[in-house]
């Protein structure tokens, strides 16, 4: 059965500093035999303002971060999926991307994420992601992998059950969530949500992320415990608190289809509408 990896980090907002780190981490992933590597949202960096992260995103075809992912990618023979950002058309706002790059370092595959975290919460956090990034309007279709068909979203996408039912319907085995949740938003709904959309998706549920503090001032903190959930809803790996880590875990795609033989979710679209 082939490999893969769930990688842990902690971006800063230099993007050269944050290559370096992926760089040990996919050398690592490849050493232990994984076929693949997710890796957080915002791995290229992680800025503590709208207009900082304005001035950082620099289009992937000329981006030393995204090329030297590439490169490694090729180098080790290893698949990637990254969280990355990007300008959008006209300069104006940033594309909070999660792209996959294949063992050949080509970026085949591409989803920009549809839904934006605004939210001010009393006691903290208070974020405006959409004062910098501009929404996604499409799914990418889910598409083969070393380990199975990959659904791509992105970490507040996990609040969005029709999200996950969409790409499922469309042929998703993983679903995965590179993120950078807060920390006391992750506390509360982090593993519960993870599990919920495995479970409910009959899917294997991927997510990379963000921990640690990212930034001097500490305006931006993250909850970390990157991890993956199996198609019946057991947390497989928890890379808790750490920084700059991995963990390696085995897609067992026998175990999917058991599972949705074995409890088959017959929907009453005759009641309710059907996600497509
Ligand atoms: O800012 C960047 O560059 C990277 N993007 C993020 O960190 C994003 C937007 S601020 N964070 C989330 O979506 C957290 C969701 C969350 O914490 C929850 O749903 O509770």
């Amino acid at each position: 059965m082939p490999l893969a990896a769930i990688a842990q980090l902690r971006s800063t907002s230099s993007p050269t500093e944050n290559l370096t780190a992926c760089l040990t981490l996919i050398q690592q992933a490849s050493a232990a035999g994984a076929t693949i590597l997710f890796l957080p949202e915002a791995s290229d960096y992680i800025a503590p303002s709208s207009s900082a992260s304005l001035s950082l995103a620099t289009p992937l075809a000329t981006s030393p971060f995204i090329l030297g992912l590439q490169e490694a990618a090729r180098q080790h023979s290893i698949a990637i999926c990254v969280g990355v950002h990007a300008p959008n058309a006209d300069g104006t706002r940033v594309q909070n991307l999660h792209i996959y790059i294949n063992s050949d370092g080509d970026i085949t595959q591409s989803y920009q994420k549809l839904h934006l975290f605004d939210v001010n919460i009393a006691s903290g956090p208070q974020l405006q992601e959409s004062a910098s990034v501009e929404p996604g309007s499409a799914f990418c279709d889910p598409f083969s992998s070393p380990v199975g068909k990959l659904g791509l979203l992105i970490c507040f996408d996990l609040r969005f059950p029709e999200a996950s039912l969409a790409l499922r319907a469309r042929g998703a085995q993983i679903l995965t969530y590179p993120s950078a949740f807060t920390v006391p938003t992750g506390r509360a709904h982090w593993e519960v949500l993870l599990r919920a959309r495995a479970v409910e998706n009959q899917c294997w549920v991927v997510a990379a992320a963000q921990v640690g503090q990212h930034d001097e001032e500490g305006k931006r903190r993250s909850y970390g415990h990157a991890m993956v959930v199996d198609p019946w809803g057991r947390v497989v790996v928890d890379l808790g608190e750490e920084e700059g880590v991995i963990g390696v875990f085995e897609v067992e795609l026998g175990g999917l289809e058991k599972v949705r033989r074995e409890v088959p979710l017959c929907r009453r679209t005759d009641v309710y509408a059907e996600v497509k």
